[in-house]
């Protein structure tokens, strides 16, 4: 396929040592040539591919120098987008970088959008789909499991699976082609329904197996959504900023100080936390704060795990108790807060409503326990837990979405070749099954999947 020559700053915008201008195309090399002065004279074109160069870009309408700047020069198609690259390496002003990217511009590219060349590695069949996007996850990973998961992608671990799948399903639709073409053999038929079912079987497995990784991948990828909640003043907004070490949360004395939502993200020994701060749960008569108590119930529910926080130098009450109640088939942890001041509360009764749920204790003015909670946190999460290095793990919602799809059609085609339906009727569901791991990996994907997955790119990726 022959695209146009698109260029973008690949760089994030601010001060640096370098950034980065880069192009793609046909016109790649053509345009750089038009601008770029080596101290030796030589045109790119007469170079090796894959060399860097020294020298300068040169406004050809003015002859004013623009850069001084180091010019990677790579032919299609081992390069990124399988086109040929041009990478100018200019100093990392934002005045310089904008200043070549107009100058490249004006030499006949044209500005690329958000995840183009990424597009055109997918389009150029260089990379699929799934790697595509595990490119954009590996930007924005936040953990260094998270970061592992989307390496795994982006080799193409998911895809060969899924390429395996597709096989197994195209053999048997090619079998019972035969059976359609040729409904006088019995014998044929005979054969066909085993053959479907053991691949359809074998198929419903590995996606089972699929599917069996994926809250943990979803985790690794956006983060375990982890609820602060418990009554007014006892110090949830101060056990947000401790673990993300900065005043995020308002924090007073006053109780019923927070009374909207507050998601920060942070990284406690290497699980990710949306960690959400919630409004007191409390009965109350002032509007606003009330509108918080509902917010923070509903948040509750959606969450992965709870830090249900009490306050150590007060009795329980029964709000404490209904709280308990509230989130008694949840994963939570208690925090004993202020155990700097004298005890009042009765942690044997504590013990016995939250059952074999861990009991932390903290004193989060005088930053004692932090470490202990942090430690439960990841106990909590590793559990029983695999290396993400050597698996396989779904973590995008939209994988996950197919593959649950994916599970019904093949189990309607093996519960209709368990009950005699015709053949014809069967691969229909076979056939879709194969259609839905084909747009896993962009196989069967439509122009409007495309470019609403590529524009969540950054731009110049
Ligand atoms: N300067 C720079 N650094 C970068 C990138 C880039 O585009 N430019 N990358 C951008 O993300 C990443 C590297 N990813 C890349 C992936 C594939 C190919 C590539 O040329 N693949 C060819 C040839 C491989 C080979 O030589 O064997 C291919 O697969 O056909 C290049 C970079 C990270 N660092
Ligand atoms: N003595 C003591 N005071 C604490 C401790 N942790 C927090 N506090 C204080 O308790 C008060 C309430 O803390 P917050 O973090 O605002 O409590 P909250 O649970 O977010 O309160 P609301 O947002 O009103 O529901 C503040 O004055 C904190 O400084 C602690 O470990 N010991
Ligand atoms: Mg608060």
């Amino acid at each position: 396929m022959e695209f146009d020559t698109i260029a973008a700053i690949s760089t994030p915008s601010g001060e640096g040592a370098i950034a980065i201008v880069r192009l793609s195309g046909p016109e790649a090399i053509p345009i750089a040539d038009k601008l770029f002065q080596a101290p030796s004279g030589k045109k790119l074109a007469e170079q090796v591919s894959h060399t860097i160069h020294y020298g300068h870009l040169v406004d050809p309408w003015t002859e004013e120098t623009v850069e001084e700047v180091m010019l990677s020069f790579m032919k299609a198609p081992k390069t990124f987008t399988r086109e040929d690259v041009i990478e100018i390496n200019c100093h990392g002003g934002i005045v310089s970088v904008n200043r070549v990217l107009a100058l490249v511009l004006r030499a006949g590219a044209r500005l690329a959008e958000p995840g183009e060349f990424t597009k055109r590695a997918f389009l150029n069949g260089r990379i699929d789909l799934s790697q595509a996007e595990a490119v954009m996850d590996l930007i924005r990973a936040k953990t260094d499991r998270a970061m592992d998961v989307a390496l795994n992608q982006m080799e193409g671990r998911l895809s060969k699976l899924i390429g395996t799948l597709r096989q197994a399903l195209l053999e048997s639709i090619a079998q019972m082609e035969v059976n359609i073409d040729y409904p006088e053999y019995d014998d044929v038929e005979e054969m066909t329904r085993p053959i479907m079912l053991e691949k359809s079987m074998w198929v419903r497995s590995e996606i089972d197996k699929l599917l069996q990784t994926s809250s943990q991948g979803k985790i690794l990828r956006e983060g375990l959504s982890t609820v602060i909640v418990g009554r007014p003043n006892v110090g949830k907004s101060s056990l947000l900023n401790s673990l993300v070490q900065e005043n995020k949360a308002i924090v007073t004395e006053i109780a019923g100080t927070t009374r909207d939502i507050i998601e920060e993200y942070v990284n406690v020994r290497g699980v990710p936390l949306r960690l959400v701060d919630t409004a007191g749960i409390r009965e109350t008569e002032d509007i606003v704060e009330r509108i918080g108590v509902e917010r923070s119930r509903k948040v509750l529910k959606e969450a992965d795990l709870i830090l249900y926080v009490l306050n150590y130098s007060e009795p329980l009450t029964a709000e404490d108790e209904r709280l308990f109640e509230a989130v008694k088939d949840m994963n939570y942890i208690v925090v004993i807060n202020k155990t700097d001041l004298p005890q009042k509360i009765d942690l044997e009764k504590v013990q016995a409503l939250a059952g074999s749920r861990l009991l932390v204790t903290t004193s989060l003015i005088e930053e004692e326990g932090i470490d202990q909670l942090e430690e439960a946190i990841a106990d909590l999460f590793f559990e029983g837990e695999i290396e993400a290095g050597d698996m396989t793990y779904v973590s995008n919602a939209r994988h996950i979405s197919l593959l649950h799809q994916a599970h019904q059609t093949i189990s309607d085609a093996i519960e209709a070749a368990e009950m005699e339906v015709p053949v014809d009727m069967i691969q229909i569901d076979v056939t879709r099954t194969w259609e839905i791991l084909g747009e896993i990996i962009g196989d069967t994907a439509d122009d409007g999947l495309l470019n609403q997955l590529f524009s969540q790119f950054c731009l110049g990726k």
